[in-house]
């Protein structure tokens, strides 16, 4: 769905500088619209997150009978409720949104409609196999291309099985898709989470009135949501994504001389992995003005240049990070020492293979690294950092993670790719203008 392919190269310069606010999450905002599709009512979002893969959920949910008024990050959501879906009239493009596709084939499941899904080449890669295969369990039928992949259609029955069904992979796709197909299964759908996972779908379902308990078992994390319940319309604020707000909060740390205050990022332990792991480094991070919004803990992140040291990084703290790979490998570069990452498994079916494109991005600026199946480690500060053309494959945070190396680089670093950013950053290019960076776009 992005648009045309255009290079950007970003320079090393001056110190950033000043005060600045990244676009909502990603994640609640996928579900904002999805929830509010499955109430009766009208349902307000402020600060929808504007990108491109919350706009395919968009019109997914316009297709299946919601009424969707946006203003900007304004949004108003006439839902048509639970067990009332429309069947699409047509296909649905998730363009390049993993999120947007395995969320919205678990609401088909869960409904007696029939629905066909295709994507970009990067989404038509994705294993989907992780989310039919429950939903089959559940008494969908699922057909799709070889391995379980888009294009994919899916029915779902008239009446889903409620299951209990343990967490093959620590991936909250899988969690919510299953929660959303249980919400119109009669009785009790569980899902075990031996690792736990961010749980924005379980505090969101909460508040749109689902019935959904969260119970600690030997076995891991019980979450279970009972069926058939009416929900409620919500109003909901999205806070600031912390997976963008890691973009200047590294380029802060590694562009020596800068200080910036990076304003409203949401702090849900699910997904604070890189800020932690950010201050063992020695990153000067201050968490300032903490407050509640929505039911999420944001705080303003005042960052200070800072020298960096290599850490280990523990495969268990993965999901709180899971996004924040590309971004810390870039923080690595720069610190003193070796940085190892362990866990990454997860990493090789994002949108792009993340462990073998980050080593690619590595090696194209004279960083030095080591890669296994799951692991990275990147040696910082050894030689002189810059000079690569970097490969995007479609994938924004690829794109974004080594613009943010051409800032602190010895020479610029140039990304092959620059309209993929438009999937979960709109803006990213002029925001860190605003601070002091050096991007320049092609024409
Ligand atoms: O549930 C979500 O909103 C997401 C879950 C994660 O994926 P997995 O569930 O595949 O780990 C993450 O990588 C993705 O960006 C968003
Ligand atoms: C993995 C990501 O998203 P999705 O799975 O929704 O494509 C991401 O935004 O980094």
């Amino acid at each position: 769905m992005s648009g045309t392919r255009r290079a950007a190269s970003a320079h090393g310069g001056g110190a950033l500088t000043g005060d600045v606010r990244v676009p909502g999450d990603k994640s609640i905002s996928h579900r904002a619209l999805m929830m509010a599709t499955l109430a009766v009512g009208r349902s307000r979002i402020d600060g929808l997150l504007t990108a491109e893969d919350v706009m395919a959920t968009a019109a997914a949910m316009r297709a299946m009978g919601a009424t969707i008024a946006m203003d900007g990050e304004q949004v108003v959501v006439d839902g048509v409720g639970l067990g009332a879906l429309a069947e699409p009239e047509t296909v649905i493009d998730f363009g390049n949104a993993g999120t947007g596709t395995r969320l919205t084939m678990g609401i088909v499941a869960g409904h007696p409609i029939a629905a066909t899904f295709v994507g970009d080449a990067s989404l038509s890669r994705r294993p989907m196999g992780r989310v039919a295969n429950p939903l089959r369990e559940m008494g969908a039928l699922v057909v799709a291309r070889s391995g379980d992949r888009l294009p994919l259609s899916i029915r779902g029955p008239q009446t889903p099985a409620p299951i209990e069904y343990r967490l093959p992979v620590a991936s909250a796709q899988v969690k919510s898709a299953i929660l959303f197909a249980g919400l119109n299964a009669p009785g009790e759908t569980t899902v075990i989470e031996p690792v736990p996972t961010r749980d924005h779908t379980e505090r969101m379902l909460a508040a749109f009135g689902a019935k959904v308990t969260r119970t600690p078992s030997p076995d891991g994390l019980r979450i279970t949501v009972t069926g058939r319940q009416p929900m409620t319309p919500c109003d909901v604020t999205v806070p600031a994504d912390p997976s963008s707000a890691a973009f200047p909060i590294v380029a802060g740390l590694i562009v020596p001389g800068s200080e910036l205050l990076v304003r409203d990022v949401m702090l849900n332990p699910s997904r604070t992995g890189l800020i932690t792991t950010l201050i063992e480094m020695g990153g000067e991070l201050t968490v300032e003005n903490e407050r509640d919004a929505g039911g999420e803990t944001i705080a303003d992140i005042r960052v200070v240049a800072s020298r960096l040291k290599g850490v280990t990084v523990p495969a268990d703290r993965a999901p709180s990070m899971i996004d924040e790979y590309p971004v810390l490998a870039v923080a690595a570069a720069f610190a003193e020492g070796t940085t190892r990452m362990e866990g990454l498994e997860e990493l090789r079916v994002k949108e792009s293979d993340r462990l073998a494109a980050v080593a690619a991005g590595l090696a194209a600026n004279g960083v030095p690294h080591a890669t296994g199946e799951d692991w990275l480690e990147v040696t910082g500060r050894a030689a002189r950092i810059g000079g690569g053309t970097v490969v995007t494959h479609l994938d924004h945070r690829i794109a974004m993670s080594f613009l943010v190396m051409g800032l602190a680089a010895d020479t610029p670093v140039t990304v092959d790719d620059a309209s993929v950013m438009e999937t979960s950053f709109p803006g990213f290019v002029e925001l860190m203008r605003r601070i002091g960076g050096t991007i320049e776009v092609e024409a």
